[in-house]
């Protein structure tokens, strides 16, 4: 018993004097680091050094694309995580820390036995913040050292911009761009489309990432344009932000309304930067100028304002851009506008049919089969329809029960169905019955009554459920190369 008790003393006395040296050590070992520091601030006094800024922007206000690197370069740097003073940030995942230079910091890099010392500088004045980063290396390393530190600081930012890019969205104000992270979730698997043509539209994208030489080859400026046009809650919006997340570029969402003339059009282009996608929503609103006098926007901009600035991105400093315009129908804009070259590519997203049914069933509700389904597609085959925002809606609400959701579906359709053969009836004065005959004649109708009523009625329709000139099933030209 004794002994034991013994034995438990001398472990405890050895575990405190462990202790005690252990921390004299760390003790002495940080005390030897701070001395090797001002080692070396002293002798640098005797070396000659050179500085070299890296300005974030140019002379032309766009982004110095060197600034980015160094930052996402600097930012990851172990030696970061042990200096004195260190920003933490919350990144894309709630789980991810993100470190970062603290303004005016000092940050020492190693290469190739080379000492670099790289300061963050940030000065504010009452309108305006520059930043910039200053580096500070031996002259005696430079002609050694430079070279080679700059493309291993590309290699690096590149590596980590693939790995951990967080896409982010700028909008613009009347003072430039803001930014702030893009947290769309919407992907190619959650918009629901015709598959096919969703493997197109992926397919054209990655090709287009992949393409800088043949363009360059060919002479042409490597940058894309596409038209996403259809009715209102298709997915326009939501297929935008998955495309932005499978090029992996910023998304710069333009508001002409806040433009505020030709000129500031320009330059929200010029600041934009390499790998971003430019997303002009409602283009209609500024061009559909071809049966008024001039687009019904209050807008600042001309028209042919904003036909330069799609052409602006043919300019050589505006490469690597994917421009994406949305509006709900073409057929008011003049063709010249959206000729190709302007516009590459012409995406149509119909109203729901029974496979976008499906697809939302799947993603939204978890059922790939039910046996109200042959009952949907009935609906769906006589021509009714609703938009999948509408639809998705409904889902959504009654998530917890996939019958009563789909039941849900058949009866929005069937009132939908019954309220606009009922107002397109008013209209002609002629009595239907089925959704289909109604709908089949919403063009003639719209162009042969003369009564201004009607002619709203028509139109009220044709804005509710988007039956503009198009049918909901049309697919074979929905992807429309080169219009
Ligand atoms: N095809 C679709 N697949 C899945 N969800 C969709 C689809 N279309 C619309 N939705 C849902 O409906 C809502 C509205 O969609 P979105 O904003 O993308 O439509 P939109 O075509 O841009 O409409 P608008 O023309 O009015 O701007 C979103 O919450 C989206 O999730
Ligand atoms: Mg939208």
């Amino acid at each position: 018993m004794i002994t034991d008790f013994r034995r438990i003393i001398i472990a405890a006395i050895t575990t405190v004097i462990f202790l005690v040296i252990l921390r004299l050590f760390l003790k002495r070992k940080i005390r030897t680091t701070k001395i090797k520091q001002w080692w070396r601030l002293f002798s640098d006094r005797f070396h000659d050094h050179q500085f070299l800024k890296v300005p974030e922007v140019n002379d032309n206000s766009q982004e110095n694309q060197l600034f980015r690197r160094v930052s996402l370069y600097l930012n990851s740097l172990e030696s970061l995580e042990h200096s004195d003073y260190t920003n933490l940030f919350s990144g894309p995942n709630p789980t991810d820390i993100l470190l970062s230079l603290n303004p005016n910091q000092t940050l020492v890099d190693e290469f190739l036995g080379a000492r670099l010392l790289w300061t963050y500088d940030v000065i504010s004045s009452d309108t305006t913040v520059t930043k910039s980063f200053l580096l500070k290396i031996r002259k005696r390393d430079k002609r050694r050292v430079l070279r080679p530190y700059l493309q291993h600081i590309h290699t690096v930012s590149d590596d980590i911009d693939h790995r951990v890019r967080d896409i982010r969205l700028y909008t613009n104000s009347s003072t430039g761009w803001k930014t702030v992270p893009f947290s769309h979730p919407a992907t190619f698997d959650t918009v629901a489309m015709d598959s096919d043509l969703k493997v197109k539209v992926k397919s054209d994208l990655e090709t287009f990432l992949k393409s800088k030489q043949y363009y360059h080859r060919l002479g042409r400026v490597w940058r894309r344009s596409y038209l996403l046009y259809g009715p209102s809650g298709t997915g326009k919006s939501s297929f935008v932000a998955a495309m932005a997340k499978c090029l992996s570029y910023d998304v710069y969402d333009l508001d002409i309304s806040k433009v505020s003339g030709d000129s500031d059009l320009k330059f929200l282009l010029l600041q934009t930067s390499p790998r971003s996608l430019i997303l002009v929503e409602d283009f209609d609103k500024y061009v559909a100028a071809k049966n008024n006098s001039a687009p019904s926007s209050s807008a600042a901009v001309t028209i042919s304002g904003v036909m330069n600035f799609m052409d602006g991105v043919v300019n050589s400093c505006c490469e690597e851009r994917v421009m994406v315009f949305t509006m709900t129908a073409k057929e008011d804009i003049d063709p010249a506008i959206l000729r190709p070259g302007r516009v590459d590519v012409h995406i149509y997203f119909p109203l729901c049919d029974f496979n976008n049914f499906k697809n939302l069933a799947s993603n939204y509700l978890g059922v790939r089969e039910h046996k109200l389904f042959s009952q949907v597609e009935d609906m769906f085959n006589s021509g009714v329809t609703m938009s999948p925002a509408e639809i998705g809606e409904l889902m959504m609400v009654n998530r917890t029960s996939p019958s009563r959701a789909i039941k849900s579906v058949i009866n929005a359709l069937q009132t939908t169905s019954l309220t606009v053969s009922g107002l397109l009836d008013s209209c002609k004065g002629t009595p239907k019955n089925g959704w289909r005959s109604a709908r089949d004649s919403v063009d003639e109708s719209y162009d042969s009554v003369a009564g201004i009523g009607c002619r709203d009625g028509v139109k009220e329709i044709r804005k509710l459920y988007g039956f503009l000139t198009r049918k909901s099933g049309r697919k074979s030209d929905s992807f429309d190369l080169g219009t």
